[in-house]
C-alpha cells in the first residue's frame, strides 16, 4: 500500500515549506485534530498558546508587518472564529498577507445548527481576500497552499475553514505539493523617462514642493533623502512610514493630521506641490490642498489617483522611480522654502527635547519617551498601541532608520502594542522590543502578559497610565462637548504584571524613571520581561492639528493661553521662518 500521511500533518508541512515557524491560537473541540497534528510537528513548528484568540490574530498580522513573511493564527468554530476578526480587518486595512485557520464542526454535523456551528464561509467574505471551507482531506494542504498564495498576491487575510474530521484522515504522502519554492511577486519597473521628466518639470515649476512617502519606500531611505536634498523637497511620512527615514534627517517634517508633527502640518497648509509616494494615506483627502499640484508614484492600481486630483500618475516601483528621478535631474539651487522647513524642524525638535528632559512638575509622557530613546538599541522594535501613545511615539521616538516601528495603522484597534511585541520578539528574537501602550489598551490585552512570561519573551512593556481614554477625551474637547465616558479608574498594572510572573514597576516621579528603565533593560538582557506602569498626568499632548501660535491668525491672548497650556514659549510658528527666509505664500 502507498505511504500515507495525516492531512493535518500535510497541512502543517505546507506551512513549514512557506517558512512559517510559529502560529498562535487556542484549541477548541473543533480544532483538536489540527492540535494533534501540531503536537506531532512540535519540532518543526511552534504552537504559541495565547490567552485570547484576538491577541494571536493581531500578533500574526504583526509578524507580517515586521518581517514581510506570512503570519498564522487559528481559532476554533464559533467564538474562536469570531475572535479572529480584529486580525482579519487589521490585515485587510494595512495590506498584510496573513493566514487564519478556523475550526469547523465535523462534516456530518455541518449546516444544521450544531453546537458552535456558524456559517463561516459568508462570515469572512468581507474581511478576507480568500475564505473557503475545505471539503476533502486530500485537498486540505492544497487549499492552505492556495490561501497563502492568495494572501501574498492580494496582500490581505486568507481564511481556511477546516471541518474537524478532515485533519485526522490519511492522504497519500506524495499527493500534495507547495508553491513556496517557486513563489514570486511581480516586480514593477521604474516609471518611464517621459513620466519621470513630466514629474521633474512640475517640481521644477513649484515654489513649495513636499515629498510625502509611505510604506512603499521601505528600504529606500537613502534614495528618499538624496532626492529630497537634490530637489529641495522636505519629506513627510505616514505613521507606518515613520521608521523608514531617520529622525535626524534635517528635512524630515514628521507625519500629518493628528497623529502627527507640527512641521508636517504647517508645511502641508502652504505646499503647492505634493509628490505622494507608496502611500494610501486616507487623511490626504482633508490634509492636502485641493489646489496643490499632485504627483503620485504607486504600485497598486487601485490606489493610483484615489486620494487627490492627480497631475502625473506613475504606476511603478517607487524606489526605482525615485532613483531614476535622481539620475535624470540637475541639483536644484538651494531653496529658501527647504531651509525654512529645516529651521522649523530644528525648533520643533528643541521643543520636544526640552519636554523630554523636563524634571520639574508632575510626570508627563515626554520624559518617559526620553528614557525610551536613551535605552533603545540601534535596531530596536517599537510595538505601538493605539491612542495618545501613537501620536506621541510618532513625534518623540528618535528612530535610526534601522529600527522597526509598527502599529495598527488604518484599522487602529486598541491593544495592538502587546500583540505586535509578541510577534516582534518571537520572529526577531535577538532584538530589543518595546510595547508602548495606554492604560485603556493595556487593560484590553493584559491577560497575555502571561504569554510573554511563559515563552520567555524579554519585552519591555511601558504603560502610559492617565486614567482616561486621552485620545477620545481630546476629540470630545474639540467637539465642544463635556467629557463623557472616557475616564477609567486606575489599575495597578505593576501588581497585575507581578501576578503574571514578571517584574512590575510603578513610576510616579520623573526622578524614578531612569532606575526603572535600567532595571527593565537589565531584565531584558537576562531574558525576562518587565512592565513599567508610568503614572502620567492627564494633560493633552500639543494639538498640532489646531496650533494657535501664528499672530496672523490668532490674537495675543489666544496665543499666550496656548503657549502656557502646552509649555510652548519657545515654539515658533512656521510663518516666522517663511518670512525670515523670504518665502512668498501665493
Ligand atoms: C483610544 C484612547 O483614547 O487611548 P489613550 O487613552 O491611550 O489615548
Amino acid at each position: 500500500m502507498a505511504e500515507t500521511i495525516k492531512a493535518g500533518i500535510a497541512a502543517l508541512r505546507t506551512l513549514e515549506s512557506w517558512g512559517v515557524t510559529h502560529l498562535y491560537g487556542i484549541p477548541g473541540g473543533t480544532f483538536n485534530n489540527m492540535m494533534y497534528a501540531l503536537d506531532e510537528e512540535q519540532a518543526r513548528i511552534k504552537y504559541i498558546h495565547v490567552r485570547h484568540e484576538e491577541v494571536g490574530a493581531l500578533a500574526a498580522v504583526a509578524d507580517g508587518k515586521l518581517t514581510g513573511h506570512i503570519g498564522v493564527a487559528f481559532g476554533s468554530a464559533g467564538p474562536g472564529a469570531t475572535h479572529l476578526f480584529q486580525g482579519i480587518y487589521d490585515a485587510k486595512m494595512d495590506k498584510v498577507p496573513t493566514l487564519f485557520l478556523v475550526g469547523q464542526v465535523e462534516q456530518r454535523f455541518m449546516n444544521a445548527d450544531f453546537f458552535q456551528e456558524l456559517d463561516e464561509d459568508p462570515m469572512f467574505q468581507d474581511g478576507a481576500v480568500y475564505a473557503r471551507t475545505v471539503t476533502t482531506a486530500r485537498s486540505l494542504p492544497h487549499v492552505i497552499d492556495e490561501a497563502i498564495r492568495r494572501a501574498y498576491a492580494a496582500r490581505g487575510a486568507a481564511v481556511v475553514i477546516i471541518p474537524n474530521d478532515l485533519p485526522a484522515e490519511p492522504i497519500p504522502a506524495d499527493g500534495y505539493y507547495s508553491a513556496a519554492e517557486t513563489h514570486a511577486t511581480p516586480v514593477l519597473a521604474a516609471g518611464s523617462d517621459e513620466q519621470v521628466d513630466a514629474a521633474l518639470r512640475l517640481i521644477g515649476a513649484a515654489s513649495r514642493p513636499v515629498l510625502y512617502v509611505g510604506q512603499g519606500v521601505r528600504g529606500a531611505a537613502d534614495t528618499v533623502m538624496t532626492l529630497a536634498k537634490k530637489l529641495q523637497m522636505p519629506v513627510i511620512t505616514t505613521a507606518l512610514g515613520k521608521p523608514i527615514i531617520p529622525y535626524e534627517f534635517e528635512a524630515l517634517l514628521g507625519s500629518a493630521a493628528r497623529v502627527a508633527s507640527k512641521p508636517a502640518n504647517e508645511a502641508l497648509r502652504v505646499a503647492d506641490l505634493i509628490m505622494f509616494v507608496g502611500s494610501n494615506y486616507p487623511f490626504a483627502e482633508v490634509m492636502f490642498s485641493p489646489k496643490a499640484k499632485f504627483i503620485q508614484i504607486e504600485s497598486d492600481p487601485k490606489t493610483l489617483g484615489k486620494r487627490h486630483h492627480t497631475d502625473v500618475a506613475i504606476l511603478a516601483d517607487a524606489p526605482a522611480t525615485l532613483e531614476k528621478m535622481i539620475a535624470r535631474s540637475d541639483d536644484a539651487p538651494s531653496s529658501d522654502w527647504y531651509q525654512a522647513n529645516v529651521d522649523n524642524v530644528k525648533n520643533w525638535h528643541q521643543y520636544n527635547d526640552d519636554m523630554m528632559q523636563r524634571t520639574t512638575g508632575d510626570m508627563r509622557f515626554e520624559p518617559v519617551f526620553g528614557q525610551i530613546n536613551r535605552l533603545a538599541t540601534d535596531d530596536a522594535i517599537f510595538a505601538i498601541d493605539v491612542g495618545d501613545v501613537t501620536q506621541n511615539a510618532v513625534r518623540l521616538l528618535k528612530v535610526t532608520g534601522r529600527q522597526a516601528w509598527t502599529t495598527s495603522g488604518l484599522f487602529a484597534t486598541m491593544g495592538a502594542g502587546l500583540r505586535a511585541a509578541l510577534a516582534g520578539q518571537l520572529s526577531l528574537p535577538k532584538r530589543q522590543v518595546f510595547n508602548l501602550t495606554g492604560d485603556g489598551a493595556a487593560a484590553m490585552v493584559m491577560q497575555d502578559l502571561d504569554t510573554e512570561v511563559r515563552y520567555h519573551l524579554p519585552i519591555i512593556n511601558v504603560v502610559f497610565s492617565n486614567n482616561a481614554l486621552g485620545y477620545i477625551e481630546d476629540e470630545q474637547e474639540d467637539d465642544g462637548h463635556e467629557w463623557f465616558g472616557i475616564d477609567m479608574p486606575p489599575i495597578d498594572f505593576a501588581t497585575v504584571a507581578k501576578g503574571m510572573g514578571m517584574t512590575g514597576i510603578t513610576v510616579t516621579q520623573v526622578s524614578e524613571l531612569a532606575d526603572a528603565f535600567d532595571e527593565a533593560e537589565a531584565n531584558r538582557i537576562a531574558g525576562k520581561p518587565t512592565l513599567i506602569d508610568a503614572k502620567i498626568t492627564n494633560e493633552r499632548p500639543i494639538p498640532v492639528e489646531h496650533l494657535q501660535l501664528d499672530p496672523d491668525r490668532f490674537d495675543a491672548p489666544t496665543i499666550a493661553a496656548f503657549k502656557k497650556r502646552y509649555y510652548a514659549d519657545k515654539l515658533v510658528p512656521f510663518s516666522e521662518f517663511l518670512q525670515a527666509h523670504h518665502v512668498p505664500i501665493g
